[in-house]
């Protein structure tokens, strides 16, 4: 058997980064951003009024309150928008809206609410200090600032800086194109009544669904049988418009895998024994020739154990860093936290357990407990629908106890994750 590490260090070895394309803004939402951006206009553009009110001198209302008010003259009325920049004069003072460039003659705003709102002549009855209530050209960043770097996420809040900053388009990271291909002859569509002996695939929805949510173009989804030549068919089919091909099912020591028995002679794909539970048979590797020219880089192909909870754990620990690299994110890996055991639970003997694991926030801190009732077990899919996440327990401990603190990853989908 080998580690969980040295397997996934195959995967991220032979993951090239994909290529970009320059985008607008809107287009990019949730990709991985693919050059490091600095500031082109500074932040804000111009010095303007952070208050609905009046621009002025703070030198004439220093003095200014309830019981002595100043008075000044309205010499001009400044929108948002305006491109005036009035003269000001002692004694005098331009009606300002939230936004609006603060002219340069004035060095301080007076709120509406200080004021009596007049819109010829004002009477201000609370004092203002230079500087108070304006926003200065540049306090945020300055032409050339950075702004935001390659391998970052396009999230809602960097488009906003990039907008605010000049920028229209960003060059972020082609999606990778993957196709999921579900193997086994028991397997029939969702919904489907069931003969004996047959299931509903899952593992297609599973997949197709993780893949989106870390960023994939999803070019197919198939379900094909135990028969070697129907899996034939999908891979040729599906070679040369994919970056990623999932398989799930046929990885283990079964006699009817058509994976094993198709991508093993040559060496495309290798497969492993990992130490970990669930997802001890892995498939991972190239794909050649037959399925693809002899001078083109063919798909990466995963072969996943086709037990769902299986399927799971190894695309969350294999494919998802993977997908995270094609698109040349900084950051591969989920974050860890440690949380508290809820209750006991078993753990295997001599592999790293993976345990779908409902994770929650307390007042008293992060708290975790098995998704499933009975605990682990790598065909419990009805448990899937309550977890949130999973708890990492090391291959030498044999029981967890009530209280013992774990390692958990919260699951968040790319964007929402912000890596
Ligand atoms: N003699 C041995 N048998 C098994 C071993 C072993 O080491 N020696 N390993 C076990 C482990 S661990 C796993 S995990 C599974 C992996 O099995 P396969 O990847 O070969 O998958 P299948 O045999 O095709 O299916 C396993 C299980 O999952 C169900 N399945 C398959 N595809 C789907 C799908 N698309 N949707 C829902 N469920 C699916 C399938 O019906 C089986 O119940 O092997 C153990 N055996
Ligand atoms: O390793 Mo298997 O994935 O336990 O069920």
């Amino acid at each position: 058997m080998i580690e969980v590490e040295a397997q996934l260090a195959d995967v991220l070895a032979a993951t090239v980064p994909l290529p970009s394309d320059t985008v607008p803004l809107a287009a990019a939402h949730g990709r991985v951003i693919a050059e490091t951006v600095t500031t082109r206009y500074a932040l804000p553009p111009w010095t303007n009024s952070a208050m609905d009110g009046y621009a002025v001198r703070a030198a004439d209302v220093a003095a200014a309150s309830k019981e002595m008010p100043v008075a000044l003259d309205v010499i001009a009325d400044l929108p948002a928008g305006t491109s005036a920049d009035p003269r000001i004069l002692a004694g005098q003072a331009a009606r300002i809206m939230t936004g609006a460039p603060v002219p340069a003659d004035a060095d301080a705003i007076v709120p509406v609410e200080a004021t009596d709102g007049g819109e010829e002549r004002v009477i201000i009855s609370a004092p203002a200090t230079p500087g108070v209530h304006i926003r200065r050209a540049g306090e945020d960043r300055q032409p050339g600032d950075p702004l935001v770097s390659a391998g970052s996420r396009a999230s809602a809040e960097a488009l906003s800086a990039l907008a605010s900053a000049g920028y229209g388009t960003i060059a972020v990271s082609r999606r990778p194109r993957l196709a999921v291909i579900a193997t086994g002859s028991e397997l029939v569509a969702p919904g489907e009544p069931l003969a004996r002996g047959q299931i509903p695939d899952s593992n297609s929805l599973l997949i197709s669904s993780l893949a989106v949510e870390n960023g994939a173009e999803l070019v197919d989804v198939v379900r094909v049988s135990d028969e070697v030549s129907e899996l034939d068919a999908a891979l040729r089919s599906l070679a040369k418009r994919c970056d990623v091909i999932v398989l799930t099912g046929g990885v283990s020591m079964g006699a009817y895998d058509p994976v094993k028995e198709l991508l093993s002679p040559d060496g495309q794909v290798h497969f492993s024994k990992v130490a970990m539970q669930p997802g001890k048979p892995q498939g991972f590797g190239r794909l050649a020739e037959p399925w693809v020219a002899d001078d083109e880089l063919g798909p990466l192909v995963f072969g996943l154990p086709g037990n769902p909870v299986s399927a799971w754990v190894s695309f969350l620990v294999f494919v998802r860093p993977c997908l995270r690299a094609l698109q040349g994110a900084s950051t591969v890996e989920d974050p860890r936290l440690s949380a508290r055991a809820e209750i006991d639970w078993r753990t295997p003997p001599g592999r790293r357990q993976y345990l779908p694991a409902r994770i929650r926030t307390t007042d008293a801190g992060v708290t975790v407990s098995p998704a499933a009732a009975r605990g682990s077990g790598s065909h419990l899919v009805g448990s899937l629908a309550d977890a949130n996440g999973y708890a990492i327990v090391d291959a030498s401990v044999e029981r967890v106890y009530e209280g013992d603190v774990v390692q958990v990853v919260r699951l968040v989908s790319d964007v929402d994750a912000r890596l």
